[in-house]
């Protein structure tokens, strides 16, 4: 039975009908107002909400709001209980809510509440789209390049707090068993924590993230990872995410190595590039390269940095949005906190809560509201109409509270905006970035991997794609022709009668044609051509394409793609370049 929570009569529960949400007309979606800020920008974000599905589709649908409680109101109302029992019950019996932040003591008290809402009901993927509105001001100077949406795992890794502390008896058993058992050394006084992460973790949230790209017509997905230096967790993590691309999705994923290898750099349509940045050079792309990055799948810690950082650079924590998601349940949630400072004063910005409302409003299909709150927001702040925190960045800026800054944007709805335009300008935007992107990988592959930050490591990415092959008859010298015309010093001859691929080199012509006096025409390509030709998959490292160079005294090799067919030469000029800039890769 209810204690305090009461379900709108009016209103109908989203259900689940054949795996996919079923939503009413008229909803029931949970709301907890949070801590500190909170009741300031849920109340303003409640107007602005209910405004936009009124105009958008006049009357014949709205959300019927059912207060949930947690943090310090629950607190006071449940008998010191931060997280009852009945709010678990209706977050999940509801399946859509959203909440304000919620307060957690450092260093000592109780545990977060956002982790353990994210645990108990097992929200493993925390989703935060960061991408920059009109308006907004950012210390960039092309802010409109991030785009990105961040998928963090949020269950486990050190986040899940299975910490030690410092000489409690658990902590001194741990710390003998580690030492004696394990034969692991660190400091006597040292704090233990605990770093899990699971292959089933892992993949779910990176599934997750491939079909969000794939159902978004995202380009890549980045798995972020430290697995250089925490081989077994984050390294695992990085091995666990290429597996799902390949064994789950492997008809609309491609790795970036076969994107520079075997499509020159030109993205199949539809496919979504999977790729790995190391976790500290990730902070720094994003804020150089931003467009290199779209959909990125981080483990729990990086993910909480890193969707912080991103939000610096297109106006902060007060404008970033995020969910906690599982397949069907879903709790939006401001990604900042609960600003002490400023409680109570009507001050903040209210965009981080507004723009997570704008997230559940896709998720139950209502794209019209939430396209009419984004307009309207980049519209109010474009006249830089803004809350303090923007006021303070942008010149000549009326400074609003938070609720005039709500009635700008209901006001600026009710008005006359074309959304449908300013989507289709944003869609022909991203578009013609794409395509120049493109452009730059085909005509400069090795410049653009190397600029996008990954450094070169397998034959597949540093080979030159494309060789030239010819059929096993071709004469000596219409080959001899074809290869002064391309400048290369080599062609690949086909399997002939001999079932071999071959190599004719200009040393061959010179060997066995030249010094010999044969006449080039009547001899075929065939004859002459080396075989059998020393070949490496495009996945090889350089480590290994050297010693087999090495060993077969030749100087350059042949790189054959999975069906065993020529892709790319590589030659030791290559891998010493290479080398010689970038070091020996891990
Ligand atoms: N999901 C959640 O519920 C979260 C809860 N928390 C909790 O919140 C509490 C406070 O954490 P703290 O580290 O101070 O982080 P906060 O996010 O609460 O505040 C840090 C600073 O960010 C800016 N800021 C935050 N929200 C807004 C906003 N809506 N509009 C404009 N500026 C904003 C302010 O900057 P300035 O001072 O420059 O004006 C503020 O002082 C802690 O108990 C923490 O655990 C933290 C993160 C997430
Ligand atoms: O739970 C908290 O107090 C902090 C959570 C947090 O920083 C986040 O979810 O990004
Ligand atoms: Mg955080």
């Amino acid at each position: 039975m209810s204690q305090h929570i009461q379900y709108p009569e009016s209103g109908e529960k989203i259900t689940i009908k054949d795996g996919k949400l079923s939503v009413p007309d008229n909803p029931i979606i949970g709301c907890v107002e949070g801590d500190g800020i909170g009741p300031d920008i849920t109340r303003a974000c409640l107007r602005i909400w209910d405004a936009a599905v009124e105009h958008a589709y006049k009357g014949k649908r709205k959300i019927h709001w059912a207060e949930l409680f947690m943090g310090e109101k629950a607190a006071a109302k449940y008998d010191g209980n931060y997280f009852p029992d009945e709010t678990k019950e209706a977050l999940k019996d509801l399946l859509i809510s959203i909440k304000g932040p919620l307060t957690t003591p450092v260093g000592g008290g109780f545990r977060s509440l956002n982790v353990s809402l994210r645990q108990e009901l097992d929200l493993y993927a925390c989703v935060r789209p960061v991408r920059h509105y009109a308006g907004v001001p950012s210390p960039l100077k092309k802010p409109e390049d991030v785009d990105v949406v961040i998928f963090r795992e949020n269950t486990e890794d050190v986040y899940a707090g299975l910490e030690y502390q410092s000489g409690s008896d658990e902590n001194k058993k741990l710390a003998k068993f580690l030492r004696e058992e394990m034969g692991a050394d660190f400091f006597e006084d040292a704090g233990l924590g605990i770093k899990p992460i699971s292959a089933y973790g892992s993949k779910r949230l990176v599934r997750k993230a491939i079909q969000y790209a794939i159902d978004n017509n995202r380009e890549s997905v980045t798995l972020v990872h430290k697995g250089n230096i925490m081989k077994f967790t984050e390294g695992a993590f990085r091995t666990w995410g290429y597996e799902v691309a390949r064994e789950e999705f492997g008809d609309q994923t491609i790795t970036e190595e076969e994107l520079y290898s075997t499509y020159g750099g030109k993205r199949p349509e539809g496919k979504v590039v999977i790729k790995d940045r190391i976790a500290d050079i990730i902070f720094q792309l994003l804020q150089l390269r931003p467009a290199d990055f779209d959909v990125l799948a981080t483990m729990n810690l990086n993910g909480d940095y890193l969707s912080d950082a991103a939000a610096a650079e297109v106006g902060g924590i007060g404008i970033a949005p995020g969910a906690n998601m599982a397949d069907h349940v879903a709790v939006f949630e401001a990604t900042h906190g609960t600003a002490p400072k400023y409680a109570g004063q009507d001050k903040v910005n209210p965009g981080s809560l507004l723009f997570s409302g704008v997230m559940l409003l896709e998720h139950i299909g209502w794209q019209e509201a939430a396209d009419l709150i984004t307009a309207a927001y980049q519209d109010v702040v474009t006249a830089r109409i803004v809350t303090y925190d923007f006021a303070r960045q942008l010149e000549g800026a009326t400074e609003v509270k938070t609720s005039q800054f709500a009635d700008a944007i209901i006001d600026q709805m009710r008005g006359k905006i074309d959304v449908a335009k300013i989507r289709r300008e944003r869609e022909e935007a991203v578009e013609r970035e794409r395509k120049a992107r493109e452009q730059r990988r085909v005509v400069a592959p090795l410049e653009e991997m190397i600029a996008s930050g990954r450094t070169p490591h397998t034959v597949g990415d540093l080979m030159n794609p494309n060789p030239v092959t010819v059929p096993a008859e071709t004469s000596v010298e219409d080959a001899m022709h074809l290869m002064r015309e391309k400048r290369i010093s080599s062609v690949i001859t086909e399997p002939g009668t001999e079932g071999e691929w071959g190599i004719m080199t200009q040393r061959d012509v010179l060997s066995r044609i030249v010094s010999k006096n044969r006449t080039p025409s009547t001899v075929q390509v065939e004859e002459i051509a080396s075989r059998p030709l020393v070949t490496t998959p495009v996945d090889t490292s350089l480590h290994d394409c050297a010693e087999i160079m090495s060993e077969s005294n030749i100087r350059r090799m042949v790189v054959m793609d999975n069906n065993n067919k020529p892709v790319g030469i590589i030659s030791d000029t290559d891998i010493f370049a290479s080398v010689e800039q970038f070091g020996l890769p891990e």
